[in-house]
């Protein structure tokens, strides 16, 4: 089957286009991706909606798509810790630039439990006329999990550097993401995961795109 699939390219007259607004999500997306996927950026600020991140994720390509007119890689994070079913989720960049990782961490003073997880949900959107596609890796009871990273939340350790790094510490380790070697945080982090899931369908899929516009 595989090998079939490899077989049939699809040749793709355009580059991808990786839309984001953050420069770091970029760095790591290119050192993860290195050349497996070649791909271009774009700094653009989309708007998000409010809702699960897959629709969030889905949504964001659906408006990078028409923007490029062409192919489109985009994502969307989420720091969601389970004492607060899962929020805040996508909104953790708000609840980051209004209260900070002190703020963070006091959500949850008042619960025991300060287990967390990173999710990043990437879509793919091949045009703006194809729907999405979105990659999180849902087990067939709905429940995510190849994307996710599970951890707890602490008081910042480290360089703050990227985002909530320094209070995500994920599980097995003695280290925030922020504390660990980037080369380390890129090969077990939510957003390799995702990025594996991404690799994979291009894979299946037979893409071959353009390197040039
Ligand atoms: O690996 C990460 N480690 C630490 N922090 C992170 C990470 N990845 C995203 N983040 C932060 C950025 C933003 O505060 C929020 C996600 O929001 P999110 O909308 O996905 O990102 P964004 O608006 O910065 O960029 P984009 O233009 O791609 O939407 O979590
Ligand atoms: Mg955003």
């Amino acid at each position: 089957m595989a090998a079939a699939a490899a077989s049939r390219a699809v040749l793709v007259s355009r580059p991808v286009t990786f839309v984001t607004g953050n420069a770091k999500k970029l760095e790591e997306v290119k050192s993860i991706l290195g050349q497996s996927i070649p791909f271009q950026s774009l700094k653009l600020d989309l708007p998000e909606l409010q809702g699960e991140p897959e629709e969030i994720s889905k949504e964001k390509a659906r408006l990078a798509a028409v923007q490029v007119n062409g192919p489109v890689l985009v994502e969307d994070t989420c720091l969601c810790f389970n004492a607060l079913k899962g929020l805040p989720g996508p909104y953790v960049k708000w609840f980051l630039q209004k209260i900070g990782h002190e703020g963070l961490n006091n959500l949850l003073m008042a619960y025991e439990d300060k287990s967390a997880y990173a999710l990043c949900a990437f879509s793919f959107a091949l045009s703006p006329d194809v729907e999405p596609v979105t990659f999180l890796g849902k087990t067939p009871d709905g429940q995510v999990f190849l994307a996710v990273v599970q951890g707890k939340i602490v008081p910042a350790r480290g360089p703050n550097d990227f985002g909530w790094d320094p209070i995500f510490q994920p599980d097995g380790y003695d280290q925030t993401y922020a504390e660990m070697p980037k080369e380390e945080k890129n090969k077990i982090s939510h957003r390799s995961r995702a990025l594996d899931m991404v690799k994979s369908h291009f894979a299946e899929a037979g893409y071959n795109f353009s390197t040039s516009n």
